[in-house]
């Protein structure tokens, strides 16, 4: 098969674990016989730096002629004064918006090998956990107009922004999850602010029109404030979240933690039309660039849903799920799921340990 691919390194940490990731790939259509293209666009701060916009057209426009796109991470504190305009950030929403992916399916998963890194007492933890977060991705009060800042009659400054959903943009990403949901255990939490925000319950009100066609699903709804709580109390009673793209973000990080870490967290991110975008969930993290303490693994997992999800390779994408455990259950780590004061491995290494082992 050939496999058009578009990598977006951005900033920060995200050169140093694309480059594993790529190892990754590459030794996966080595050994499968795919013929890889890698193309390269610039996005986020660097971009900035070159270009003075974080997402070019000639980057949208490379996502958009390829299968896939393969994105590091973005921002950082050189970038943190900038017009806002043109955050680096700016380029992440852009380049989803662009691309219509309007969900993105964060697999928290505990793995067996990694009990040990979870900060969970075993009895929390059971007999594992392994909870999907569908989060909406294009809309909510990350894009709702108006947004703007100002200053009042007397001087005081003021910034707001929009929560805002349509029916549509609510009813495609619950039944999304209601599907995803159907092929996992048929549990789905939908966690939204419904005593406070109308734009919750809206969300509600379309969330249980969808139900009804999945009488199958055991569905329930939740408040953000306590699932936050319940998923460090007993996050064993879920299976499927789906929320908007504040909340979204926010309990998946936390979500990533039960598991062991954020650097072990992989996501895609997908919408109707051809290209998604596979990426870690987290962030560029500046306070260890350069260092070789960066996780590359949920980037490399990254790769394993782009071949499940946009190629439909799920014999590559198990051996790239397999290879990790055997590396994790042969007690390989990096610094961020190693015990203080254990010797582990740097980024390159665990990168280099996982393409070999493939
Ligand atoms: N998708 C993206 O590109 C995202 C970008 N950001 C941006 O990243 C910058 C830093 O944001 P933070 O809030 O610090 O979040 P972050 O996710 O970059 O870092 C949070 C903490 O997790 C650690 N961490 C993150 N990834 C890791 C990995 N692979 N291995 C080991 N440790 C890891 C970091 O060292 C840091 O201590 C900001 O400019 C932010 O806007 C934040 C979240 C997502
Ligand atoms: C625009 C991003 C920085 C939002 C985020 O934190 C994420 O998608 O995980
Ligand atoms: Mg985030």
């Amino acid at each position: 098969m050939d496999l058009n691919i578009c990598v977006l390194p951005g900033d920060g940490i995200g050169p140093e674990i694309i480059e594993q990731a790529v190892v990754v790939l590459e030794k996966v259509c080595e050994k499968f016989g795919h013929k890889l293209s890698l193309d390269e666009a610039q996005i986020g701060g660097v971009a900035i730096d070159a270009h003075n916009t974080p997402l070019p057209q000639a980057t949208i426009d490379k996502c958009l002629a390829s299968d896939a796109v393969l994105m590091g991470a973005i921002g950082g504190p050189k970038w943190d004064k900038i017009d806002k305009s043109i955050r680096p950030e700016r380029g992440l929403l852009g380049i989803r918006k662009a691309l219509g992916l309007y969900a993105n399916l964060r697999p928290a998963k505990l793995w067996d090998e990694l009990k040990d890194a979870s900060f969970l007492k075993d009895s929390v933890i059971g007999d594992g956990l392994d909870i999907m977060v569908v989060r909406e991705l294009i809309g909510g009060i990350y894009f709702g107009e108006p947004r703007g800042e100002g200053v009042d009659e007397n001087g005081e400054r003021y910034a707001y922004n929009t929560m805002v959903y349509k029916e549509s943009e609510v009813k495609r990403i619950v039944k999304l999850a209601f599907e995803i949901a159907r092929k996992r255990g048929s549990k789905l939490h939908s966690v939204e602010k419904a005593n406070v925000l109308d734009v919750s319950q809206l969300w509600n009100e379309v969330a249980e029109e969808v139900s009804k066609d999945y009488s199958d699903v055991d569905y329930h709804t939740m408040y953000v404030d306590n699932c936050a709580m319940q998923l460090v109390r007993n996050p064993g009673q879920f299976d499927t979240i789906v929320t908007g793209n504040l909340f979204g973000d926010i309990i998946s990080d936390e979500a990533s933690m039960i598991t062991g870490s954020i650097g072990m967290l992989p996501s895609a991110s997908i919408g109707d039309g051809k290209v998604s975008l596979f990426e870690p969930i987290h962030g560029s993290a500046p306070d260890i660039t350069g260092t070789g303490k960066a996780n590359p693994l949920a980037t490399i997992l990254s790769v394993s849903m782009m071949l499940r999800y946009s190629f439909d390779l799920d014999a590559e994408a198990d051996l790239i799920e397999a290879t990790v455990a055997k590396v994790l259950a042969e007690g390989y780590r990096t610094a961020d799921i190693m015990e203080d004061g254990k010797e582990c491995l740097s980024c390159s290494e665990m990168g280099a340990l996982v393409a070999s082992k493939l």
